[in-house]
């Protein structure tokens, strides 16, 4: 089968810092504040084209940063991803220009891409309609819902046709009615044998729409594999999660990030 993605061996390092004060001394002094904390670590695995892959995780497991570092938006501290196609990301906050009007944001998208101005008086009439925010296209994405930037951002990556398409929680913000208009087009992607990468907390829609998973735990890859044989593991973990005192919880999340903080690499 043709790779689509190859992540090999990604990590992203942050800096957790205690004062805001400290932060400015680490840009003048550097590595000599703060603390530094994995997002991810060592992360590998392959896509290849046609599939359907769902990140699983808790919050705060790495799911949106590896997300972004694939559509090339944050790059990695360490490793590299290569990817065979156009990539887009739809997510709740999904790159736009808040001072720009919905309008200003298709076009000015576009033209980044590469499209031609014909091309896009073309498309934009079906971005508009498709993202249903009628009179709203011309009115500056700063007074939009996160709904209807949702909608922007949806109806702007389907359109542009990328052979990648990430969403990141993006279904979730939107209502009912324009979900399933979503998720009718992600069908036709992976009709298509499109590769799609699908962030959700719904583990129904993850069942139903995904035939892979890659379940994060705290940065690094759990498992990844077959849909029916990861989540089973995810979701007997999820019971006994969520079978915890608030406490134990807390004390689990407090062994995981020190697991996480350089001091024990
Ligand atoms: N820009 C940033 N600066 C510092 N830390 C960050 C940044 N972005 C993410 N992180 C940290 O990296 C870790 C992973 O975050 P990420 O958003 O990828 O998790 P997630 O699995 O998508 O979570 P959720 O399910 O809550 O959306 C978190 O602990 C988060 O605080």
């Amino acid at each position: 089968m043709e790779k689509s993605v190859i992540v090999k061996d990604i990590t992203k390092k942050y800096k957790l810092y205690n004062k805001n004060s400290e932060k400015l001394l680490d840009l003048l002094l550097p590595k000599s504040y703060g603390e530094e904390y994995f997002a991810l670590r060592n992360v590998s695995f392959e896509a290849e084209k046609g599939d359907v892959i769902g990140f699983v995780g808790v919050n705060g497991s790495g799911k949106s940063t590896l997300s972004n570092i694939i559509a090339g938006i944050v790059p990695p501290t360490d490793g590299n991803v290569q990817t065979n196609g156009k990539t887009a990301l739809i997510a709740v906050s999904s790159g736009l220009n808040n001072q720009l009007t919905g309008r200003e944001n298709i076009e000015l998208k576009m033209l980044m891409l590469g499209f031609d101005k014909n091309r896009i008086k073309e498309l934009e009439p079906e971005i508009i309609e498709f993202s249903e925010l009628g009179k709203f296209i011309d009115q500056p994405v700063k007074s939009y819902s996160s709904g209807m930037k949702s909608r922007l951002g949806f109806s702007i990556s389907v359109h542009i046709d990328p052979d990648i398409l990430i969403i990141d929680e993006a279904l979730s913000v939107g209502d009912k009615n324009f979900a399933e208009k979503c998720l009718e087009k992600m069908n036709e992607f992976k009709a298509k044998g499109k590769t799609m990468f699908f962030v959700s907390h719904s583990i129904g829609q993850m069942k139903k729409f995904c035939q892979k998973a890659l379940w994060l735990e705290y940065g690094e890859l759990k498992a990844y594999g077959a849909m029916k044989e990861v989540m089973p593991q995810y979701e007997a973990f999820l019971k006994e999660y969520n079978a915890m005192s608030k406490q134990e919880q807390k004390k689990y999340r407090e062994e995981q990030m020190k697991r996480r903080s350089s001091a024990l690499v």
